[in-house]
C-alpha cells in the first residue's frame, strides 16, 4: 500500500536517530536512475530536519551490457564508483551515506567504510521500509546471534527435504544486519534483521536441497520442484533436478566464472516483520526480496563472492537462496529447528 510522505519522513527520522546522526554532520544520498523518488525526497527532508548538511550524488548506471537481471544485487563487483575518484572522495568526506542505488559487495564500498564513513543501503519500496523500521531490539537479537556464530567452529544444516551440510567456521567474521548504522565505518541494510558469516574457504561439504517453495534471488521465484546441490570443498559441483535446476545452472553458466559456484554467506533470519510469502505479492521489478532474506527462521545461504567479509573472491555472480524448514546447529547445538528460531539463536522476540 502507498505511504504518505509524512509517514516515510518519520521512518527515516527514526532510522537516522538510531544511526546517531548529529546536527552539522554531512549526509550524502547516493542515487541513480533506479532510486525511488519518494524515498529520496523523504530521506532528504528527514536528514535536513535533523540539522545535517545534505548532499546528493547521482551516478550513471553501469553493467547493462553484462547483467542479465535488472536486480541491483544480481551483478556485483563493478559499480558506478569503479574508477570514479571524485565520487569516492565525496563519500569518504561524508559522515553518512544513504545508498539508494546499491553499492553492496563492491571494493569501493569497503574502501569508503575504511575511512570511517557509515553506509546504509535502502532500496526497497517505501511501504516495505515503513513496515520494517528497525529497532534496538532487532539490534540486540542479531548481536546475540552473531556472538553465537563467533564462538562456533562449525555450522551444520539439515532439513526434511535432505539438506545435510557442514560449514567449518573461524576464518571470517560474523556479520550483523539490523537496519541502521550506529558505529563509524559500519555498513547495514534497511530492511534486514539477520545474521550471517562465511564458511572457511574450500571447507564446506555436503548436500543442499532447495525444496519446493524455497526462494531463488535474483530470480525472485519460489522453486516449484527440488534442486539438489552437491557441495565439495566449498563449491557447488553439481546442480541436479528438473527445469528449475536447468534454469539456475544456465543462469550461473552465463557468468562464465567458476568462482560463482562457491558457497558465499550462510546464516539465518531473525526479522518477525518480514515474511516468506511476501515475495509472491510483488512483481520482480518492485522489490529486491529482502523479506525473503530476513524472515524469521530461514536458513539463508548464498553463492558467489566473499570480499564483503575480507575474502578475495569478487565474482559478479551472486545468488541468495533462503530455505524453509531447516535445522541450523552451531557445534552440534541447534539455534534454529525446523525453521523455528530457538532461544539459542535467539528465539523469543521482545
Ligand atoms: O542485505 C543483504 C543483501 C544481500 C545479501 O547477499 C546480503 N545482505
Amino acid at each position: 500500500m502507498a505511504v504518505s510522505d509524512y509517514q516515510l519522513i518519520e521512518a527515516w527520522q527514526e532510522v537516522l536517530r538510531l544511526s546517531k546522526l548529529e546536527a552539522g554532520q554531512t549526509v550524502t544520498l547516493l542515487t541513480s536512475s533506479t532510486t525511488h523518488p519518494q524515498t529520496l525526497q523523504c530521506a532528504q527532508i528527514a536528514a535536513q530536519s535533523m540539522g545535517a548538511i545534505v548532499n546528493r550524488l547521482d551516478l550513471l548506471p553501469v553493467n547493462a551490457e553484462k547483467a542479465l537481471s535488472r536486480d541491483s544485487l544480481a551483478y556485483l563487483g563493478t559499480t558506478p564508483l569503479t574508477g570514479n575518484e571524485a565520487a569516492i572522495a565525496a563519500l569518504k568526506a561524508s559522515d553518512l551515506v544513504l545508498d539508494l542505488m546499491t553499492l553492496l559487495f563492491s571494493p569501493e564500498q569497503i574502501d569508503i567504510l575504511k575511512s570511517g564513513t557509515k553506509i546504509l543501503l535502502a532500496v526497497e519500496p517505501p511501504e516495505i521500509l515503513v513496515r520494517t523500521v528497525p529497532t534496538e531490539a532487532d539490534r540486540a537479537r542479531v548481536t546475540a546471534a552473531a556472538a553465537l556464530i563467533k564462538a562456533a567452529k562449525e555450522m551444520s544444516i539439515t532439513s526434511p527435504a535432505g539438506t545435510n551440510l557442514r560449514c567449518p567456521l573461524g576464518e571470517f567474521p560474523a556479520i550483523r544486519e539490523y537496519g541502521f548504522v550506529d558505529e563509524p565505518g559500519r555498513w547495514d541494510h534497511w530492511p534486514s534483521g539477520f545474521v550471517l558469516t562465511w564458511p572457511n574457504e574450500r571447507g564446506t561439504n555436503g548436500t543442499i536441497v532447495i525444496d519446493k517453495g524455497d526462494i531463488l534471488l535474483p530470480q525472485k521465484k519460489y522453486s516449484t520442484e527440488q534442486i539438489i546441490l552437491t557441495v565439495e570443498n566449498g563449491y557447488a559441483t553439481k546442480i541436479e533436478g528438473g527445469v528449475e535446476a536447468e534454469l539456475l545452472d544456465e543462469y550461473m553458466k552465463s557468468f562464465n566464472d567458476p568462482e560463482g559456484y562457491a558457497i558465499s554467506h550462510i546464516g539465518w533470519g531473525l526479522q518477525p516483520r518480514c515474511h516468506w510469502s511476501t515475495l509472491g505479492l510483488y512483481s520482480r521489478e518492485n522489490t529486491i526480496g529482502m523479506d525473503a532474506r530476513a524472515f524469521e527462521g530461514n536458513f539463508l545461504f548464498s553463492l558467489g563472492p566473499n570480499n564483503e567479509a575480507g575474502g578475495n573472491r569478487t565474482t559478479a555472480c551472486h545468488i541468495d537462496i533462503p530455505l524453509r524448514h531447516c535445522t541450523v546447529s552451531l557445534d552440534g547445538r541447534a539455534v534454529v529447528r525446523d525453521g523455528n528460531v530457538l532461544d539459542g539463536g535467539v528465539g523469543e522476540y521482545e
